[in-house]
């Protein structure tokens, strides 16, 4: 079907953005047809059953629904001219020396592509080339689109040395948009720096050291969609997932996926990763720390195999009229063994009564009998050897043992001798003794604990890929169990040290990515920062000497110094002030947060009630009519708002349990805005803050 164009406006067909408008026309019109010939799709003579007939029709589904053409989203953003035509092989086939580049792939009716998809191997340039290198690339033009109106474009001519380079118009633009609604891609600007860590290869493990702002997310989200378009076989069979830190920011993410046509990459926390039990109870800070130590892990290997008793008996099988004896010693001699051996206590349990079958059998085929495969198989399912096997070698139920760990002195004390000190396993020992693993008020780092023991017993399954963000917050034990998801596969780790607020926030990235069994990773770091303004990032930076020496300050890339300001009330009249300031901030285009400690979220959603401001939880999706969040500060990682309103940083500073991490959570609120800052509050400052 040849392309056609509706609703073209009278053209003048010499006028460049006329030619281009053109280009989308029909490229937009190839996209409808390729979705129409996917829906015309009859599946009835091709697929033998239902249960096929159920996943052709899914991956249909997805087909389709990957081919949509999204309405805010231009189809392509960028054209490379190239000096000399590239290979077919980079260029997803097509052939010739320009090409547009956008969010997917469209051919026309014989299949000649239209739209490079962006990952392509061609497309890398448009993100890349410049003028010292332009990777034989002759001009890079960007489209600039209002609403769904390709309006403008602007060319960099890559061969002009003598030129300055100039600052993208377009790219400022798409910086400085406000923000609403969840998060979105960014694709049409991804930046070198972040571009060389999108396109790392899959087989290598990728640490990002990030300052608030400087793309962390949207690097690891990006990667994600490359990944899967360089190997898509091999992670089709193996996944991905993406962990964050709670729900109302895998809320916040959910979409960016999506929008570049991967719909199957799971995502989670590290809680739901362990899930196990109910979680019901909560840890001091002092017994979390411990559980979430990397010592625990030795703990619960000790504990595992513990239960390992050496044979005192022979194992005696009757056969007919015969009975084979396999000594205590060599029984103990193949016991010894397993342990030796780097298996899983399970696997180890499962080869044991084949082992000592196998002794049977060597004594069998001695007295001159020839037993085969069949024989061996039936020893080792005999009474007596499976007695022995319960006996020397009992079957662990994982949560079972931590109960008893976390429950018994003696047990625990047998275990983490010469590895916890006494008062450590004070600490972690419940002072109510749990009964059952249904009645145990399980905490969360309990939870991790069990997740450890259950890969003792049985190896978990590792993903292809794995996306870690906020990664500072893991404690040893996390990070292990984040490890093991992806021990055959690699993973892409993004955190700031500066913004760790869990009191075994990761001090060093090697540290981390050596309980995560990735030591050889290598720590990247990105410094442009995005999203905050200067002033705003200036002013939170004061607090990096106290929080995270050693860490730089992000640099912003927004032309607009933003809206900054700190306002000082009475007491009595700070609730007031705070409905004030949102309401001024309502004022201004795009999404408001109001951030606060925990504690004050209550009163403060009464105050915004009483003044007839509605206002929604984080997570929930921001449009142009309900602009407003109500942010506890606990919450506020990861999240972005346009205008931020930030209540009593006293309060939130307090809301911690030690003055660092209250500060880090404070620099975490600070670091929200993209537009405007209004601090309102009553308590003095925090010292740090108002140092220079
Ligand atoms: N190259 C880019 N072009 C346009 N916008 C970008 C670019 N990189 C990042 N951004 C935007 O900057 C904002 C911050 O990005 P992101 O949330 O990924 O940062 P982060 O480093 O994860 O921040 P935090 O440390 O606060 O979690 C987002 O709105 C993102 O879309």
């Amino acid at each position: 079907m040849p392309p056609h164009v509706t609703n073209a406006p009278a053209t003048n067909a010499n006028d460049p953005l006329e030619r281009e408008r053109t280009h989308l026309a029909s490229s937009r019109a190839a996209l409808r047809a390729m979705r129409a010939d996917v829906e015309a799709l009859d599946i009835k003579d091709v697929t033998a059953n239902w249960v096929n007939a159920a996943v052709l029709q899914r991956q249909i589904d997805e087909r389709i629904t990957a081919l949509a053409d999204l309405a805010h989203a231009p189809l392509f953003f960028g054209r490379l001219d190239y000096l000399h035509a590239p290979g077919v092989e980079r260029s997803e086939g097509a052939e010739g020396e320009q090409f547009y580049i956008g969010r997917r792939h469209v051919h026309d009716a014989v299949g000649d592509p239209m739209v490079i998809d962006w990952r392509a191997p061609v497309s890398q340039p448009f993100y890349r080339a410049s003028k010292k290198e332009p990777m034989d690339v002759r001009m890079r033009r960007r489209f600039g689109y209002t609403g769904g109106d390709l309006t403008a474009y602007e060319d960099e001519d890559l061969t002009d040395t003598a030129a300055e380079a100039q600052a993208s118009r377009l790219l400022q633009t798409e910086i400085e948009r406000p923000r609403v609604g969840p998060m979105r891609d960014i694709v049409a600007t991804i930046q070198p720096e972040q571009d060389e860590i999108v396109r790392a290869g899959i087989g290598g493990t990728v640490c990002v050291q990030g300052a608030p702002g400087t793309g962390k997310t949207a690097v690891g989200l990006h990667r994600v969609a490359y990944l899967l378009y360089a190997h898509r076989e091999r992670l089709a069979r193996t996944g991905t997932l993406v962990i964050g830190p709670n729900r109302s920011f895998l809320h916040y993410i959910e979409q960016v996926l999506p929008a570049l046509g991967e719909l199957n990459v799971a995502q989670a926390t590290v809680d739901d990763l362990v899930a196990h039990v109910e979680v019901r109870g909560a840890d001091g800070a002092a017994a979390a720390r411990i559980k979430g130590d990397a010592r625990m892990a030795e703990v619960l290997r000790r504990a595992v195999r513990a239960g390992v008793r050496m044979p005192v008996e022979p194992v005696v099988v009757v056969r007919g009229s015969r009975r084979w004896r396999v000594p205590a010693y060599e029984v103990e001699e193949i016991v010894r063994e397993l342990l030796g051996r780097d298996i899983r206590y399970g696997a180890a349990r499962d080869a044991l009564p084949q082992r000592i079958a196998h002794a049977v059998l060597v004594r069998m085929e001695q007295a001159g009998e020839a037993p085969d495969d069949r024989v061996q198989d039936a020893v080792a399912r005999n009474a007596a050897v499976k007695a022995a096997v319960k006996e020397i070698w009992p079957a662990v139920e994982p949560a079972k043992l931590v109960l008893r760990l976390l429950a018994d002195a003696q047990f625990l004390a047998e275990h983490a001798a010469g590895l916890l000190s006494e008062e450590e396993q004070q600490e972690i020992l419940w002072a109510k003794p749990a009964r059952s693993v249904k009645a145990a008020k399980w905490s969360a780092a309990d939870a991790v604990l069990i997740d450890e023991a259950m890969d003792l017993v049985a190896r978990t399954q590792s993903l292809g890929h794995v996306v870690l963000d906020e990664a500072q917050d893991l404690s040893p034990m996390q990070y292990r169990a984040v490890g093991r998801r992806c021990t055959t596969g690699s993973a892409t780790v993004l955190g700031d040290l500066a913004q760790g607020t869990t009191p075994w926030a990761t001090a060093s990235w090697p540290e981390a990515l050596t309980h995560l069994g990735k030591p050889e990773a290598a720590v990247e770091e990105l410094t442009q920062g995005f999203r905050v303004p200067r002033t705003v990032i200036a002013y939170a930076s004061r607090l990096l000497p106290s929080i995270a020496p050693g860490l730089s300050e992000a640099t912003s890339m927004r032309e607009s110094p933003g809206d900054f300001s700190v306002r000082e009330v009475a007491p009595d009249a700070l609730d007031a002030a705070v409905v004030e300031a949102c309401r001024e901030a309502l004022g201004r285009e795009g999404s408001i947060g109001l951030i606060a400690a925990d504690d004050r979220i209550p009163v403060l959603a009464e105050a915004l009630e009483a003044a007839g401001l509605a206002h929604l939880a984080p997570g929930a999706e921001t449009s142009a009519q309900s602009r407003l969040t109500l942010v506890p500060a606990t919450l506020a990682k990861g999240l972005e708002y346009d205008y931020v309103v930030l209540d009593e940083p006293a309060a939130v500073v307090a809301g911690e349990p030690d003055g660092r991490t209250g500060l880090r959570r404070l620099y975490v609120a600070l670091t929200r805005a993209v537009s405007g800052l209004t601090v309102v509050h009553a308590a003095p400052l925090p010292a740090e803050l108002n140092q220079l």
